[in-house]
């Protein structure tokens, strides 16, 4: 079974395609949701929001006031409803995902979500299960999750050279995935569900198969952790083909947003993430000579990735569908966080309860 969704199959005839550009509702405008409007207006073609929604409606009415024909709407599920909107982009904390997703599945309206897909593996499997329904009336997909990393370029040069055998046979993977800081409501269970999330994703895309059990190891924690938050965490993956995958995940650096990622095969290794020009990053805070050429935050890391990925959501959106990691791919992630949570509880090593495809 493959891990890696393209679908290009699903998409419908071009006569469905809208005459007008794609008309795309942002929900929730925060950081994230910002930066995907501002990228949306100035950066991808063929689309424009004309719909914002956020639980501030200030936050909201500024955001849509750089946006010309932009309005405000207080009711997400109404957002989602309205005919005038093609396509959503959900940009809400993770525990609004599910109800707004499903909300875009019962309307037929393509959905760009945020990782994480929902807070569980049981409500992710839930999306899944409402998209098979749809698909099979329409042979249509609609969900598509916000794992950027597949478009930004180092990775999929990376995940290329994997898969035409440029390393041999990929026996390990190291990750390392630094914050400079995180908020202070930033919990150990957080770094797994909302950082490592990404690594789950980065695994299953570079190997190709899916992650069967959790180990989690706290090393002694830095001064700098937020209270009662085990900083940083050693986390590995055992996949089912037997490869295993490190990820050392440190949210309270101070330093900047540093994401390596190495594959070791048989033949060779490639490394992604090192920042050219980067002498050293420790000594403390950073100061421009220390962290120099490292990216503040993924905003900057990874604006190229958001930028592929929007275009190309974008483009399958206008024609009734999606192209990059889909509603699985959101499952998998929430099932394997979900193995990890309990192995940080525990502090053993945890089986990943995956259900049949
Ligand atoms: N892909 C990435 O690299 C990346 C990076 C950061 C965050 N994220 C994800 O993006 C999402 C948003 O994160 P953020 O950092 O922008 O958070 P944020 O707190 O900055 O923004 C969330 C916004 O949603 C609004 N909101 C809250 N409840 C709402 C509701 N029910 N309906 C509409 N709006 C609501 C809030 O008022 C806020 O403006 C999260 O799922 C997060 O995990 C992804
Ligand atoms: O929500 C964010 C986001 O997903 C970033 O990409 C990740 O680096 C952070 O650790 C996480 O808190």
């Amino acid at each position: 079974m493959t891990t890696t969704e393209t679908q290009a199959g699903v998409l419908p005839a071009m006569a469905d395609v809208p005459a007008h550009g794609l008309r795309v509702a942002v929900l929730g405008v925060g950081m994230m949701g910002a930066d995907h409007v501002a990228r949306l207006h100035s950066r991808i073609s063929g689309a424009e929001v004309v719909t914002v929604s956020d639980a501030s409606a200030e936050k909201a009415e500024q955001v849509a006031a750089g946006v010309p024909r932009c309005r405000v709407v207080g009711d997400p599920l109404a957002a989602i409803a309205d005919d005038g909107v093609d396509a959503v982009l959900v940009a809400t904390p993770g525990q609004f995902h599910e109800e707004q997703v499903l909300a875009c599945i019962e309307h037929g309206k393509p959905v760009l979500c945020e990782k994480p897909l929902t807070m569980d593996a049981d409500s992710s499997i839930a999306v899944v299960r409402a998209e098979d329904a749809y698909t099979a009336r329409t042979g249509r997909r609609l969900v598509q999750v916000g794992f950027m990393r597949r478009f930004d370029p180092e990775y999929a040069q990376l995940r290329a050279l994997v898969a035409e055998g440029g390393l041999g046979e990929p026996l390990i993977v190291h990750c390392a995935h630094r914050n400079a800081a995180v908020p202070p409501h930033f919990t150990s269970e957080m770094m797994v569900n909302d950082s490592v999330v990404h690594e789950v994703d980065v695994a299953r895309f570079l190997l190709d198969e899916e992650i069967a059990a959790v180990t989690v190891l706290r090393p002694r924690a830095t001064r700098h952790a937020v209270a009662g938050q085990s900083d940083p965490l050693l986390v590995l993956f055992e996949t089912t083909g037997g490869r295993l995958v490190d990820v050392e995940v440190f949210v309270s650096t101070g330093v900047g947003y540093e994401v390596r990622t190495e594959v070791v095969g048989e033949d060779g290794s490639a490394v992604i993430g090192l920042d050219a020009g980067l002498l050293r990053t420790s000594g403390g805070a950073a100061g421009p000579s220390r962290s120099a050429g490292i990216a503040p935050d993924f905003r900057v890391r990874f604006g190229r990735a958001y930028d592929v990925e929007l275009q190309r959501w974008a483009d399958a959106a206008r024609r009734g569908g999606i192209d990059g990691p889909g509603a699985w791919d959101g499952y998998a992630a929430q099932a394997v966080c979900a193995a990890g949570v309990e192995a940080l509880r525990t502090g053993r090593r945890t089986e990943v309860r995956l259900e049949q495809r």
